[in-house]
């Protein structure tokens, strides 16, 4: 990317993949990608190579998250190069085949844009996921569909935390985009949700054509909700959960969270305040993946990036 009169330029976005399945039984991405790699005529777009990729087909084939490891933890730099063959983890392996396939991470060669379909169990509605707040293409991007979803509602979550960060499937390509739409219980399609994923995707391919016609983007702003924390649910000395997300915060994904505001019910009937210094916006409520990694929900914070104007190098 070059940039001068405050315009950055990129080059035209032509190699684009579409992630489904990086989670196994997530449905609505596994059938998508499969659609499309039956009949690929709705997300061509001219000059664009829309690649749909099933990430993890033995995940998808159990109808499970992951067969070994995480997928979408997988591409670490270690994982990338560690060598070992078939005693790797699947999802390791598979990970260093992705990464040879749409990479290499970081590499000139790598995908211009990588979309990662996922549902989850949150009512957390449409969702896009940026990982960086410097990625200015993403950002135009972004602002494009959620103008083009409103007035339905499409928000970004910014998972650009040195801590908390982690390291996703499409983070091999240049410009990698999530896409998290729920609630949709894990192994089950439901036709809202499916729907909406794909009107996301034709918006975010829209753009992408627009873009590679020579379409300048002017400078905008984009509302973003920056990953502050992973909260876990109260457990005991053995680990074990004692309390669950309490009614008044369950199903209110993005709605202000205010310190004293109830957020867990103890299974012998307490509630348990949340403590925090000022109002944060909780998301990824009640995941049903996230038990294993001891997050209950993430706090945000509200925040507006300033995203450059775009053209074409
Ligand atoms: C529910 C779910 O799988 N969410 C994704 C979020 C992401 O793609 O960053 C994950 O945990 O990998
Ligand atoms: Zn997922």
């Amino acid at each position: 990317m070059s940039s001068y009169n405050n315009t950055a330029r990129f080059s035209e976005a032509r190699r684009v993949a579409i992630f489904g399945g990086t989670h196994g039984n997530e449905m609505s991405g596994v059938t998508l990608v499969n659609l499309w790699t039956k009949n690929g005529t709705e997300i061509q777009r001219k000059g664009v190579e829309a690649v749909p990729f099933i990430t993890n087909p033995k995940a998808v084939e159990k109808c499970t998250r992951y067969v070994d490891t995480d997928l979408n933890r997988a591409f670490t730099p270690e994982n990338l190069s560690a060598p070992g063959g078939n005693d790797l983890p699947y999802e390791v392996l598979r990970a260093q085949e992705i990464n040879r396939i749409f990479g290499p991470k970081g590499s000139p060669e790598a995908y211009d844009v990588i979309f990662d379909l996922h549902n989850t169990t949150s009512n957390m509605g449409c969702t896009l996921i940026l990982e960086s707040s410097k990625d200015h293409f993403n950002l135009q991007m972004m602002n494009y569909i959620k103008k083009a979803m409103a007035p339905a509602s499409c928000l970004v979550l910014m998972n650009e935390h040195p801590l908390l960060k982690y390291s996703t499937s499409r983070s091999v390509a240049k410009h990698p985009v999530g896409l998290e739409v729920g609630p949709q219980p894990q192994g089950v399609l439901r036709s809202n949700i499916f729907e909406a994923m794909r009107v996301i995707l034709k918006h975010a391919l829209d753009f992408i054509e627009l873009f590679n016609e020579g379409v300048e983007f002017p400078p905008c702003t984009v509302e973003v909700f920056r990953v502050l924390e992973w909260i876990d649910y109260p457990r005991d000395a053995n680990g074990n959960i004692i309390a669950m997300v309490h009614p008044n915060l369950q199903d209110c994904d993005w709605e202000p969270l205010n310190p004293g505001d109830p957020m867990f019910h103890t299974f012998d009937g307490k509630t348990i305040h949340y403590q925090g210094s000022g109002t944060v916006y909780p998301t990824f409520i009640n995941e049903a993946a996230y038990y294993e990694k001891q997050q209950a929900f993430i706090t945000t914070r509200r925040e507006t990036l300033v995203a450059s104007a775009i053209i074409k190098a």
